[in-house]
């Protein structure tokens, strides 16, 4: 048939032709793969998640590999990468995904990136704080952030890691060490914290949560979270029993979570959502869009500390524009001042892991 002219000539197992490094499958149908006509080189970025077989891993890549800005998809995992890839795969969306297992695959993983969310490492049980994660994770994010390091130096990283207080910091000082620090390109994601306070502010106030904006700034872990409530938009005027409990309810979302799950982790979906918009609005800033704006946890002169989460605008190479707090309420500056004591401390671990 003229269609299958020079079929031979055509056929590649699509493992081979997407990428060598493929992890095999053992023990899969068995099935012969190939007439691989897929098409290569379709316009949008490159994307790696790391720790793509876990609870926010799984569900982030089915939503990034949904994401038209996204050509090229890499899952990274220790454990059970080419499962999740196979499933994935699947889907008749447009960007190819490729499979990557273990240590060893790490750099191939990574090479080429423009964008790379990590996920990876250990969750809280009920009765555990974000900094109890701390042992296990900053390990894992310093060898993850050496591979980025290599790799893709100027990838943008969006870290997800707990506790995010401290690992962005590490990375920081993995990439210093390396001389690749662009302090523009490191983003620790607090869109949790946002995606929350708009959900229980519309509760609160009968309103549809997709038109309520909550800037929460400070960092992410009780109560370094801070929502500014007085400059929720649409403007909202709250009781004083209303302000204290959003403000408990957003600081301790992440605990509600981790106590219903009772043992089984935290949360993982709400974060998947939420980290997909947050990287979508940092691939809408790499592709130039203008005006793209959301809070994270950032390398920032707003406040004395050196990491800090605000607002911040993201454009081609980045962070283009950090915006300064504005004006808070005597509620808010107080809660400004615990969240930087608490703050501080944990900047310092983080940067103290790595300096030792
Ligand atoms: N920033 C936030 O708002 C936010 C929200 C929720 C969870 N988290 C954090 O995200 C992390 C992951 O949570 P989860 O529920 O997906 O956990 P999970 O245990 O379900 O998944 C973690 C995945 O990381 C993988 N992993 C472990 N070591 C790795 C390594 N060296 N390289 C690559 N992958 C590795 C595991 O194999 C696993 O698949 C936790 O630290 C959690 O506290 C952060
Ligand atoms: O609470 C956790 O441990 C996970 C995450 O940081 C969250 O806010 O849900």
């Amino acid at each position: 048939m003229q269609a299958n002219g020079n079929a031979n000539q055509r056929i590649a197992r699509i493992s081979d032709h997407l990428n060598p490094n493929y992890p095999k499958m053992e023990g899969s149908s068995g099935l012969q793969q190939v007439s691989c006509r897929a098409k290569g080189g379709a316009p949008g970025f490159k994307v790696a998640i790391l720790g793509a077989a876990g609870g926010i891993g799984q569900p982030l890549a089915m939503l990034m590999k949904m994401n038209p800005l996204v050509s090229v998809l890499h899952l990274y995992d220790v454990v059970n990468s080419p499962g999740v890839t196979a499933d994935i795969s699947h889907m008749d969306t447009g960007a190819v995904v490729r499979g990557f297992l273990g240590q060893s695959q790490l750099e191939d993983a990574l090479i080429g990136m423009d964008l790379v969310i990590i996920p990876a490492g250990v969750p809280r049980k009920p009765g555990m704080t974000r900094d109890d994660l701390f042992n296990i994770n900053a390990g894992i994010v310093k060898t993850l952030c050496e591979g980025i390091t290599k790799c893709c130096p100027n990838a943008i990283v969006n870290l997800i890691s707990n506790p995010v207080n401290s690992t962005v910091p590490i990375a920081a000082e993995v990439f210093k060490k390396a001389g690749t620090y662009d302090p523009k390109r490191l983003l620790g994601v607090t869109m949790l914290d946002v995606v929350r306070a708009n959900t229980f502010v519309a509760e609160v106030m009968g309103l549809d949560p997709r038109e309520v904006d909550v800037p929460v700034v400070g960092g992410h872990a009780g109560v370094t979270i801070l929502p500014l409530l007085s400059q929720v938009k649409p403007p909202c005027s709250f009781t004083p029993e209303e302000t204290d409990y959003l403000t408990s309810r957003i600081q301790n979302g992440g605990t509600e979570v981790v106590e219903a799950k009772a043992g089984a982790g935290s949360a993982t979906l709400s974060m998947a959502y939420a980290a997909v918009k947050f990287a979508d609005a940092c691939l809408q800033g790499l592709r130039g869009d203008a005006s793209v704006i959301q809070c994270a946890f950032v390398a920032s002169q707003v406040t004395e500390l050196p990491f800090f989460a605000s607002k911040v605008r993201l454009g081609r190479t980045g962070i283009d524009e950090i915006y300064p707090l504005g004006p808070l309420n005597e509620y808010e500056r107080v809660g400004l001042e615990k969240a930087k004591k608490e703050l501080a401390e944990s900047i310092q671990k983080g940067v103290s892991f790595i300096k030792k």
